[in-house]
């Protein structure tokens, strides 16, 4: 690509301009012009402040050139820190100003730095070659001869920010932080802020989509929930929902944005714009979720309602700690309200009857051609271990949801007792019943031989076969037009299917279906989880555990490390649906931090069909690329060696500069003045 430039930005060799005449620094610093230089921040024209620009299709190499022999000093401005770079209209001299934002040091709370280089070319129609061929660079786009004609039209954003967010600074921090660089991407964009809860979701639900190349988030996961929501409301769903959305995190759980434990909130803010104006997207799972009726008195409200998530579903501990820490008086403290609310609840700790069902992601792995493979027959292996369990005088299981009450502990357990046949309805999980499936951890389907797992306490019956539910039969809900329908699931008031599927039931602390890495930026609650991998990753904790273990587990989960935590009451395990049927009288439950009736719930995920597309790109490797460029190993010398022995340097200088370098002090003032 940059090749086929050569002729379009003549190449001097660097002898040549060397021994070119010196510049006049007039030009730069005319009065007047819209860069509204004063005399004092004018540029300097001195023979120590030449230098040659060179472009690559990953750096721009600037050389300082100096009138002493050795003094030369030479920088390497990946492009990947680039966030943009502008070429001032006339009358203002014919400037390449470049906007960078090179990572911070690596100490906590370190963020982007942001820094204006501002070059002088020798005439216009060179400075404006060189913006073009930058911007092509930076989006992607082949150089070639028509390039200053035909750049791509800048991008154009819509911005919707929830001024009540976090601690209620989304507008400022959108003055400071996110409008300048998003000007100096060359991005335009439309700013609303949303005036109400559901404001976004009406607005998504009517705009011209085709009009805008992105949605942009600047709030927390609340508000991309109900634009995910208001996109899946939309006749055109399907196209809709590949609407690039992004998020700025400006919210107290950041969930989706969260990239380091490390980062502050505008560390977090300031990566994230920086992606975002970089243009990075990357496809996301949506969770296609059916919750129980609303309590209303409306009869046609009194279906089950089908909504879709990006991120979560909780019940017990987490959603408590969410809805509660909710509250006007935990509000002004931003993050720290999980902190406050999960030490509050940890010490009345509540536990919940429940039934938890999953179908792990073996059962729908797809075959070659891509169709589901035949379901394997579970039921033959769980023959052949209740066999086994008959012959062996293992102990019975013995239900605890008899005596265990909702809303506190349960008290010390008798030891367990294990029966060998599944039951066959919620009644026959009493003690007194004699239809108990004996736990198996080595059956195929089931992760209970996975190294997290161990046979907890007493109160959980392991059943791979529908515990029957309300057989009542209701039709599904109708939905306003013809979205997906859940093929691993059956209406939620029908029963499950008899086989693929584990169920869990007893007293639960909490469970958390989690499908992005975290559940808040300091949150790392599913380490394993990828934005698209097709798979939900639930969290269970039984009753029984300590108080201690789940602080441990939670001080744990901030580093991503409770994996590790040792404990039989909390179990880790992935699945491509489950459904949850509380069955204690009074619990939250939430999808995305927001809450949803109380009831049985059940959720898919959406694979391949139902994506949506992030601006969001791994920033390790943006981080990786600069750990790269400075080494270990010191010296430019070693890093060209390096870049040309792994052949990504490809040395074509398109133009050698004559130009001048403002002081730091002089360009920052230069930009300040032309916002
Ligand atoms: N102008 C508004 N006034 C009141 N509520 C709003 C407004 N705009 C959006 N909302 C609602 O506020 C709720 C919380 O917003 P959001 O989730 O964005 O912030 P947060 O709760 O601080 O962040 P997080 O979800 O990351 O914890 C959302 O449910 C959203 O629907």
């Amino acid at each position: 690509m940059i090749g086929e430039c050569r002729w379009v930005f003549q190449c001097f060799p660097c002898r040549h301009w060397v021994s070119s005449p010196p510049l006049r620094p007039a030009a730069a610093s005319s009065p007047g012009s819209p860069g509204g230089f004063s005399p004092t921040t004018s540029p300097v024209l001195s023979p120590s402040s030449n230098y040659a620009l060179t472009l690559t299709h990953t750096h721009i190499h600037i050389q300082r050139f100096s009138s002493r022999p050795g003094k030369e000093t030479r920088l390497l401005l990946p492009l990947s820190e680039l966030v943009g770079c502008s070429c001032p209209l006339s009358p203002a001299p014919p400037l390449l100003v470049l906007y960078w934002y090179p990572p911070g040091k690596r100490r906590k709370g370190a963020s982007r730095r942001r820094q204006v280089k501002a070059f002088l070319a020798e005439s216009r129609p060179e400075a404006e070659r060189w913006s073009a061929a930058i911007q092509c660079l930076l989006r992607d786009v082949p150089i070639t001869a028509d390039t200053g004609d035909l750049l791509p039209r800048p991008r154009r954003l819509l911005l919707l920010v929830n001024p009540f967010s976090g601690k209620g600074q989304a507008m400022q921090w959108c003055q400071a932080y996110i409008l300048p660089m998003i000007k100096e991407a060359n991005i335009s964009y439309n700013l609303i802020q949303t005036e109400r809860r559901n404001h976004a979701r009406e607005l998504v639900r009517e705009i011209s989509l085709p009009e805008w190349d992105g949605i942009i988030i600047v709030s927390g996961d609340g508000l991309m929930h109900e634009v995910i929501n208001g996109l899946m409301e939309r006749p055109d769903w399907e196209k809709a929902i590949k609407t690039p959305l992004g998020i700025l995190p400006c919210g107290s759980g950041n969930a989706l944005a969260a990239v380091k434990k490390r980062d502050g909130a505008t560390t977090l803010l300031l990566n994230c714009c920086f992606l975002l104006c970089r243009g990075g997207i990357l496809p996301l799972d949506v969770v296609s979720i059916t919750t129980s009726p609303s309590p209303s008195k409306n009869s046609r409200a009194a279906a089950p309602r089908r909504l879709f998530s990006f991120l979560s579903v909780a019940w017990g501990f987490v959603s408590d700690v969410d809805i509660e820490s909710e509250r006007c008086v935990y509000r002004g403290l931003g993050s720290a309200r999980f902190t406050l609310g999960t030490l509050v609840r940890i010490a009345s700790l509540r536990s919940y009857k429940g039934r938890l069902s999953y179908m792990p992601p073996s059962v729908v792995a797809t075959s070659s051609n891509g169709t589901p493979p035949p379901r394997r027959p579970l039921t033959r292996s769980i023959t052949e271990v209740l066999d086994q369990n008959q012959n062996t005088s293992r102990p019975r299981p013995h239900s605890l949801l008899q005596h265990s009450s909702s809303h506190s502990l349960p008290p010390k357990m008798t030891p367990p007792s294990f029966s060998p046949t599944p039951p066959s309805s919620p009644s026959s999980s009493s003690p007194d019943s004699s239809s108990y499936l004996a736990p198996r951890p080595n059956t195929p389907n089931s992760t209970l031989n996975s190294p997290s797992f161990q046979m907890p306490s007493s109160s959980f019956n392991f059943d791979l076969n529908e515990p029957a539910g309300l057989k009542r039969n209701r039709p599904f809900v109708s939905l306003p037009f013809d979205v997906p329908r859940d093929d691993l699931l059956p209406p939620l008031d029908q029963p499950l299917p008899t086989r693929d599927w584990v169920t869990i039931e007893g007293d639960f602390v909490l469970v958390l279906a989690l499908y992005q890495s975290h559940l808040g930026a300091d949150l790392h609650a599913a380490p394993q989880a990828r934005f698209d991998d097709g798979l939900i990753h639930l969290t269970f904790v039984r009753a029984g555990i300590s108080r201690t273990t789940l602080l441990r587990l939670f001080f744990a989960m901030e580093k991503g490390t409770h994996h590790s935590v040792n404990s039989p009451y909390v179990s880790h395990v992935s699945c491509k649906a489950f459904r949850l049927q509380p069955l204690s009288p009074r619990g939250t439950l939430t999808v995305d931090g927001e809450l949803v009736p109380y009831g049985p719930l059940q959720a898919q995920v959406g694979g391949g069909a139902l994506a949506i597309y992030s601006y969001s790109q791994n920033i390790y490797s943006i981080s990786n690329q600069r750990n790269f460029v400075k080494s270990k190993e010191s010296g430019l010398k070693k890093y060209y060696r390096g870049l040309i022995e792994h052949n990504l340097w490809i040395f074509t200088p398109l133009k050698c500069y004559q130009a001048v370098m403002f002081t730091g002090n002089a360009s920052t003032c230069f930009m300040q003045e032309d916002y």
